[in-house]
């Protein structure tokens, strides 16, 4: 699956890549009440730009991306110099208050990403098939705090076995996250011209007693 996702960015079959904030963070985000100051955890980030809106809200950002041609054209984007440093196993690239962690999201540890307060998933569980996406919402719970809220966006298609993107039911979401975060559904979108419906979600991780 790596070498697929290397594949694309290097051919730049990026479809999946938005060129504006997605309208469901830039409605709901605020309605989370994550602090301002708030760090927030960006798996499988592409080079969103959905990062700048949240570094520009006043957020630091830490996104995880484990294709470099993601990481380069997203500080690209901008004219601001960078920092590169290495941290275990990852090669991280600091532009402003934004850091992209170049590696596989399932090798983060809770160690390095203790000041984590909140997250942000646009189109990063769909990107994983079925038995991956387990393993994925289990390690979210495991790297964010009791309390910590986030955003996700995910979806549905017609074909249930195509992807990635993959189509994942209200009702796997529900089972993925309900053991470790209280979830709320905000909005379904109309279908796209793929036949593809958006639905976003608030997560909050739950603690020992809620
Ligand atoms: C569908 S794209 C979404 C990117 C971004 N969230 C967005 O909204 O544009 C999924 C991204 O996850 C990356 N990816 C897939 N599996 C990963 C993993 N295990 N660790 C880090 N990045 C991963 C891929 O390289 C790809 O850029």
């Amino acid at each position: 699956m790596t070498g697929q996702w290397l594949k694309r960015w290097r051919e730049g079959r990026i479809g999946f890549h938005r060129a504006t904030p997605h309208p469901a963070l830039v409605r709901y985000w605020a309605t989370l009440g994550v602090p301002r100051a708030a760090k927030v955890l960006v798996p499988l980030c592409g080079k969103s730009v959905d990062m700048r809106w949240l570094a520009d809200a006043g957020h630091p950002v830490l996104g995880v991306e484990f294709a470099p041609d993601a990481i380069e054209q997203f500080v690209a984007g901008r004219d601001q110099g960078v920092l590169r440093y290495g941290q275990a196993g990852f090669d991280i690239v600091r532009q402003g208050s934004i850091e992209l962690w170049q590696g596989d999201f399932f090798h983060l540890h809770i160690r390095q990403v203790a000041e984590i307060a909140a997250f942000y998933d646009r189109a990063s569980l769909i990107a994983l098939p079925r038995p991956t996406r387990q393993r994925y919402a289990f390690h979210l719970a495991q790297l964010v705090p009791p309390g910590a809220c986030g955003l996700l966006i995910s979806m549905t298609r017609k074909d249930p076995d195509a992807g990635p993107p993959y189509s994942v039911s209200h009702a796997e979401i529900e089972q993925l996250f309900s053991p470790n975060f209280r979830l709320t559904f905000l909005e379904q979108s109309p279908p796209d011209a793929r036949g593809f419906i958006e639905s976003a979600w608030a997560l909050k991780r739950r603690g020992p007693i809620n």
